[in-house]
């Protein structure tokens, strides 16, 4: 694949940044994540192929995702980091045309998510996710994070108290929120309506917790927070995280994919991406080079 440096896909304050860091340094002693865990894996993308109608976006993907790990995906826009991670909560499904081949397999049991037995409904319960953009409900904060807990029939006032206050401390947002639970979530800040997302995704206490761009739309305190957040997070939750920027990638993620066109073109350590990867094409991607 020839590279080209001149490619406009990347802006040209990210190729700045990125090229004024050491981004081997961000990565310095996060250790050898494969292992501390032992290998255990939460799931893993087997040959996966997916289509929206007739154009084929993710082509025979591979990728393992470690135990309460974060796992980042990183590549040019259009490669298809979204694509793949709406696969994980079947979000595709709700259109037509589109269509899955190949396998994700949750574990501990091993159930294949885009298996056509699969009901998308029961993965969704597995599986949460947050968006580029907050998006809460036009409800109260503390409906908003007792919302998925209703879905599963949680209804008594006294577990719902307890699972709300739960979800608002793991997501750093209880000291903040803890006397205005009855207000309306759109009062909060962005940075605190996205870490409110979080808390309305972990509720649930999903297995796997899905970002897509977490961080895009929020200045740098609130994406610094959000990044702590998603470290302690993941001593008890496996991550996998879509994310633009390098140096965010190098500093809270475990393992990292890069992906081009479609395809799985590296997947390591992130002190190996970040520090000396095998590809070439990987290297010019993480040194800002191409696009
Ligand atoms: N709903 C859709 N219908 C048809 N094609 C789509 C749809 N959504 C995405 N695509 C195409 O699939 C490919 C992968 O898109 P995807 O959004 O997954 O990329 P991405 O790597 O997440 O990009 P970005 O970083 O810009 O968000 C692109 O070519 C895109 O145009």
């Amino acid at each position: 694949m020839t590279v080209d440096p001149k490619s406009p896909t990347m802006s040209e304050s990210q190729r700045g940044s990125m090229n004024d860091l050491n981004l081997s340094q961000l990565v310095e002693g996060r250790g050898d994540a494969q292992a501390e865990t032992g290998n255990a894996l939460r799931a893993d993308v087997q040959n996966l192929n997916f289509w929206y109608g007739d154009f084929q976006a993710l082509k025979g993907i591979n990728l393992p995702v470690h135990d309460k790990k974060v796992t980042a995906l990183i590549g040019a826009s259009g490669c298809g980091k979204s694509t793949l991670l709406r696969c994980f909560n079947r979000m595709h499904d709700l259109y037509r045309n589109n269509r899955y081949d190949g396998a994700i397999n949750l574990y501990p049991e091993g159930d294949n998510i885009v298996g056509p037995k699969t009901d998308p409904m029961l993965i969704r319960l597995r599986v949460g996710m947050v968006f580029q953009k907050p998006n809460p409900f036009p409800k109260s904060i503390y409906e908003n994070v007792a919302a998925g807990l209703r879905i599963r029939g949680i209804n008594k006032r006294s577990v719902l108290d307890d699972k709300v206050e739960a979800a608002l401390t793991g997501a750093a947002l209880w000291t903040e929120v803890k006397d205005r639970l009855g207000e309306s979530a759109y009062g909060l800040s962005g940075g605190q309506q996205q870490r409110l997302c979080i808390a309305r995704a972990l509720a649930p206490e999903p297995e796997l917790l899905l970002l897509d761009e977490p961080t895009s739309a929020l200045d740098p305190i609130a994406t610094a927070k959000v990044e702590d957040l998603i470290e302690k997070l993941a001593d008890n939750i496996t991550i996998l995280i879509v994310t633009h920027n390098m140096q965010q990638a190098a500093r809270i993620s475990d393992h990292v994919g890069y992906m081009h066109l479609g395809e799985m073109v590296e997947f390591d350590l992130a002190s190996r991406i970040f520090v000396k990867p095998q590809k070439e094409q990987t290297r010019a991607y993480v040194t800002g080079r191409f696009g």
